[in-house]
């Protein structure tokens, strides 16, 4: 017996709900349960404003948007979950997600790109973390609630466990109350003025660290013994009240319309979040998208300067080969998948703030190649990490006296039917309550000077404060 009346607003048809969940119950053993995957499209709300209202502090949740392609979603809490620590991650994620949909059935009455299941998934940079970083080297989890936006379309997905002995009524009745609860949900006022908190900010490790590390790097590099590494600076942020999640997400959107915001949370208070420009991977249908995106100048204050500074970096024998080496890296990684890379032309990439060279790759994946075999053979590219890859990373953990952690490191999901989508963590900050840790990075080659490179690492530290404060 139902108590609750169907509200209006989603589409979905009771009997043959009805009839799945008894279906799947079947699946079950005496002791084992099975996971059940039902998605409907509903009026349209801002997943945002739906993690606000749902998240938390103990539960797990991911957060990602790009509000240029008008799409959204935010994934609540985890129905399965997997956190890992060691060299394999990427494989052993691949594992967990195909034994997850093994037992997962599947009921989709909405027919929309973000039905059905979708895992979430972080990395760390490298592959241990020192044992006081507050997130494990890889998290992946099916979440209890998902909701996306593509357009003016949403879906909500719920995915849950049923067991031999659960009362489908029952079951049905708590879904219906849960829907409700999300439906209901009210849309947050537009921010006003920026609510400027007390802050007061130290670099982690000394500028001047930064500046000898850059030219050891030279060094290393004239003797050729790497040809690039990208270094990184961190700066604490200590504030006068709890940095509020949602509002520097939202500020972080509308401040960066054309990356990705993402936010992931460890279920025990910490959250990473930040704004990228960087995607590592796009799988739809099988048709991959991967970016070059190195070689960085400031934006002009006048459309002229502007013009000035992209041609300059247009032109810089510098930036290009910078931009060359990842190209280069790229290309070879996914050909020695066998995957055959087709290169768009080069073109400008111009942030609020920066501007960078950037070259989208394109191609066809094969059937037997899974998405997290790319983002392992594509982790670190050189964007981030260095040539050679071995010896770069090596030289990051010398010079760096940071954790990386999350940042600079593959943030996203992959889907039921290996679709996927990962950014690269950068620009971006660990929130620890009234503290936040920002990072940025810039690579060296021939050619950097100490003084440029820091004052580029501001330039994005500068960027995503303004969003944090
Ligand atoms: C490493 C970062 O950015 C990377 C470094 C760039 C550069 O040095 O020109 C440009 C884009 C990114 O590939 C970062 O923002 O932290």
């Amino acid at each position: 017996m139902l108590l609750l009346p169907r509200p209006a607003n989603y589409h979905l048809n009771c009997q043959k709900l009805y009839q799945f969940l008894v279906a799947s119950q079947k699946n079950c053993d005496r002791n084992c349960s099975q996971i059940v995957s039902i998605s409907l499209e509903i009026d349209s709300i801002d997943p945002l404003a739906l993690l606000e209202k749902l998240a938390r502090p103990h539960q797990l949740n991911f957060y990602f948007e790009n509000k240029s392609k008008g799409e959204a979603i935010a994934a609540i809490d985890a129905v399965a979950q997997l956190q890992l620590a060691g060299a394999n991650r990427f494989h052993l994620t691949q594992k967990f997600i195909r034994s997850c949909l093994k037992e997962t059935d599947i009921f989709d009455s909405s027919n929309h790109t973000f039905a059905k299941p979708y895992f979430f998934c972080s990395f760390s940079f490298f592959s241990e973390a020192t044992a006081d970083y507050p997130f494990p080297v890889a998290t992946v989890f099916l979440p209890r609630w998902q909701i996306a936006r593509q357009g003016d379309r949403c879906v909500l997905v719920a995915n849950l466990s049923i067991e031999a002995d659960t009362n489908i009524d029952v079951f049905i009745q708590q879904l219906w109350r849960k829907i409700h609860e999300i439906t209901s949900i009210e849309q947050p006022e537009n921010e006003g003025n920026h609510f400027q908190r007390e802050f007061s900010q130290v670099d982690v490790s000394s500028i001047d660290r930064f500046k000898q590390a850059v030219i050891d790097c030279s060094e290393l590099i004239y003797e050729q013994q790497l040809s690039k590494v990208v270094l990184a600076h961190a700066i604490d942020v200590q504030a006068n009240t709890n940095f509020n999640l949602f509002k520097c997400l939202n500020r972080l959107r509308q401040m960066h319309p054309d990356c990705y915001v993402f936010s992931t949370h460890n279920g025990k208070g910490q959250n990473f979040i930040g704004a990228s420009p960087e995607r590592l991977i796009s799988i739809r249908d099988r048709q991959l998208f991967t970016d070059a995106l190195a070689g960085s100048i400031s934006r002009g204050k006048t459309t002229a300067e502007d013009t000035v500074l992209a041609n300059q970096l247009l032109q810089s024998e510098k930036e290009r080969h910078e931009h060359r080496v990842v190209i280069d890296f790229i290309t070879q990684s996914l050909q020695e998948l066998g995957i055959a890379p087709q290169l768009l032309s080069p073109r400008l990439r111009r942030l609020a703030n920066i501007q960078h060279l950037w070259t989208p790759i394109q191609a066809k994946v094969p059937i037997d190649v899974h998405p997290l075999e790319i983002v392992a053979a594509l982790h670190p590219t050189p964007a981030v990490g260095g040539v050679s890859r071995q010896l770069a990373c090596k030289k990051i953990r010398t010079y760096e006296k940071f954790e990386r952690g999350l940042y600079a490191a593959p943030l996203g999901w992959v889907n039921h039917q290996g679709d996927s989508e990962f950014i690269v963590g950068i620009r971006s900050a660990l929130i620890d309550g009234d503290r936040a840790r920002l990072y940025a990075g810039a690579g060296i080659v021939a050619g950097s000077n100490p003084d440029r490179e820091i004052a580029e690492v501001r330039l994005k530290l500068q960027a995503l404060l303004k969003a944090l404060i």
